[in-house]
Formats: structure tokens, C-alpha cells, sequence
């Protein structure tokens, strides 16, 4: 079967503030139909990326097409094909939701029923007419990923679109960009430096450390690239005395508390091996077992790895 052509894609895309490199080399695929949780700490070059992919920074080494074209020589029209979220949507506090998404539809000469339709979009419909003073950051939100969804985009890029979020405000942003990708059919490119804010509805992961994609892939093979870094977490009396009675050729076992011992996973025989050794040697054995990297730690080591 032949893959579809990535949506987004760079290629060896570098880019300097003056004299300071800040991106190396990136090279991003987007896959149409896909979340794509852009990942990275603070500083990594994420909302740089994303303004080079707007056009809203000079032009960078390297090259970067959006559906399939060069953005560089066809920007307009590619651009309309974008809506973006970048910073906190500019709203006007004294108007309602309605009124704000209705003077966007003007100033861009877009139908009137739009204005309408992308309030239902974003669930905001009950709230259309209620101040935006009195909206909630995550209502705000909302409201400007509406105005976004105006021109009906294929692509939305949107820059940490959880950022400052409560429980409730990520829950639903997250459920409404579901449910744009999975009914409406559009590829988000969406920024975040919390794995767990994306993990559960990112279909793509792309990793940024200084700069460098360290990662890039689905988010199984996320998962897959650490099954390698499983570990055996032995609960004990002890953990200190246990270590100290277990053959050096299991690697280094390492004492996560009083009582507990973690040391890296072999083979199931490896377990059964150390529950033997444990309990013949007169130690207590309240539980073992074998810990997968959750994807946060996945990610935290990524991110490690490549800092050094
Ligand atoms: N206008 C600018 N001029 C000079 N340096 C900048 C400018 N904007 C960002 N930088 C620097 O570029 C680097 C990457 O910043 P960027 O904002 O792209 O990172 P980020 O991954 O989005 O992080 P954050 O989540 O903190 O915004 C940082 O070291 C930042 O200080």
C-alpha cells in the first residue's frame, strides 16, 4: 500500500536568531489524518518550528512544503489552507463569543454561516452570548480555536493549545480535537512539553531536544523503542541487603527504597532465578515484577539522552 505524502514535511531545516542556532537539520513528516504531538522542554525550538512553518519567521536553511508544495514559493494559498493557534487568541473582552468570531468572519469576507457553525464546532454555542470577560482560559481557548476553524482549514497548528489549562479545560480541548480530526477529518500539528497532556489522543509523536528531533514515529513505536529498558521491581524488607546477595551478572540492581530493588529485566527465567535466590537466602518476598517505561519516562530519557 503507498503511504499517503506527509501534509507537513521539512527537510534539513535550520534556523538562527542572528548569530544563535536554534533549529538543526530537522527533518518533520506530518501524515494527513494525524495528531501530531510536537514534543520538547522549554527552549527546545517548538514555537520556532511551527512559526517557520506559518511563514511567520525569515526564511530558514532548508526547505518546507505543506500539502506537498513549497511554502516558500506558494505561500498564500497554502496558508489558507491553515488555521493556527499560536499565542493566546487576541479577543475582544467586551464583546460576546458570537460577536468576536462574527468580526473575524467579516474582516476575512467569509459566509455568514460560518460564525454559527464553528461555535457548535468548539461547544460553545450555549456560551455565545455571555461576555468573553467571563469565559474561562479554556473557553478562550476555544473561542480561538474557532476563529481558526473559520475558513473550514485542512491543518491546524497550534502552539501548547493546553498550556495553563485546568483537569476540565484539557479534557474537553482534547475531546474537541478528537473529534476534529476523527469526524471533520483535519491534521492537527499541536505543540506540548508534557507527554502526558497529548499521549492519549496524538497519533504521531515528534520529540525536540535543543533543536534536534531526537524522535519522531507513532506513538507504538514510541513504546516500542523503550521495551528494551523494562525493569524487575522487587519488593522486599531489605532492598539494600537483597542487592548485596544477588550475582553481579543481572546488572546493576539499584535501591529505589528501604524496601524496594529495581535492577534491569532479562528473561522471565531471570525472574524466576531471583525469586529463588531472594527467598532461599532467607529474604522476604512481598511482590516482583516487570515494569515497562511509562511513556513519560520514555520521553524523559529522550529528551536526557540527547541533552548531553
Ligand atoms: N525572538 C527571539 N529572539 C532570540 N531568541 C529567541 C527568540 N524566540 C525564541 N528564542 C530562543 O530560541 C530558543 C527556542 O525557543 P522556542 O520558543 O522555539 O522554544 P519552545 O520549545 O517553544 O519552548 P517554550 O515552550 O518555552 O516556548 C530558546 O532558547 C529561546 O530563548
Amino acid at each position: 500500500m503507498l503511504t499517503p505524502p506527509p501534509l507537513v514535511e521539512t527537510r534539513g531545516l535550520s534556523f538562527s536568531y542572528g548569530k544563535r542556532p536554534i533549529l538543526h537539520d530537522v527533518n518533520l513528516h506530518v501524515p494527513p489524518a494525524s495528531i501530531y504531538g510536537f514534543l520538547g522542554p522549554n527552549g527546545a525550538g517548538k514555537s520556532t518550528t511551527l512559526r517557520i512553518l506559518l511563514g511567520l519567521l525569515p526564511a530558514p536553511a532548508g526547505s518546507v512544503q505543506l500539502f506537498g508544495h513549497d511554502l516558500a514559493q506558494h505561500r498564500l494559498p497554502l496558508l489558507g489552507r491553515v488555521g493556527a493557534l499560536i499565542e493566546m487568541p487576541s479577543l475582544y473582552d467586551h464583546l460576546n463569543g458570537f460577536e468576536n468570531v462574527e468580526a473575524t468572519r467579516r474582516l476575512r469576507g467569509l459566509p455568514r454561516h460560518r460564525t454559527a457553525e464553528v461555535l457548535t464546532l468548539v461547544g460553545l454555542s450555549a456560551d455565545a452570548h455571555r461576555p468573553v470577560r467571563a469565559y474561562s482560559l479554556g473557553m478562550r481557548q476555544r473561542l480561538g480555536l474557532a476563529l481558526a476553524l473559520l475558513p473550514d482549514p485542512d491543518l491546524l497548528i497550534l502552539d501548547e493549545p493546553t498550556n495553563g489549562l485546568d483537569p476540565q479545560g484539557i479534557t474537553e480541548m482534547r475531546a474537541l480535537l478528537l473529534r476534529l480530526q476523527q469526524e471533520h477529518g483535519k491534521t492537527i500539528l499541536l505543540s506540548s512539553h508534557l507527554i502526558s497532556e497529548i499521549e492519549r489522543m496524538a497519533t504521531h509523536v515528534g520529540v525536540i531536544q535543543q533543536g534536534r528531533l531526537a524522535f519522531q514515529g507513532t506513538v507504538r513505536e514510541l513504546q516500542r523503542q523503550q521495551s528494551g529498558r523494562a525493569q524487575v521491581v522487587i519488593e522486599t524488607d531489605d532492598a539494600e541487603r537483597c542487592r548485596n546477595l544477588l550475582p553481579l551478572e543481572f546488572g546493576a540492581a539499584r535501591v529505589l527504597a528501604t524496601g524496594t530493588l529495581a535492577l534491569p529485566y532479562q528473561s522471565p527465567e531471570q525472574m524466576a532465578y531471583l525469586a529463588q535466590e531472594l527467598v532461599s537466602a532467607g529474604q522476604p518476598l512481598y511482590s516482583l515484577r516487570c515494569e515497562q517505561p511509562s511513556l513519560e519516562q520514555t520521553f524523559l530519557h529522550l529528551t536526557e539522552a540527547t541533552a548531553l
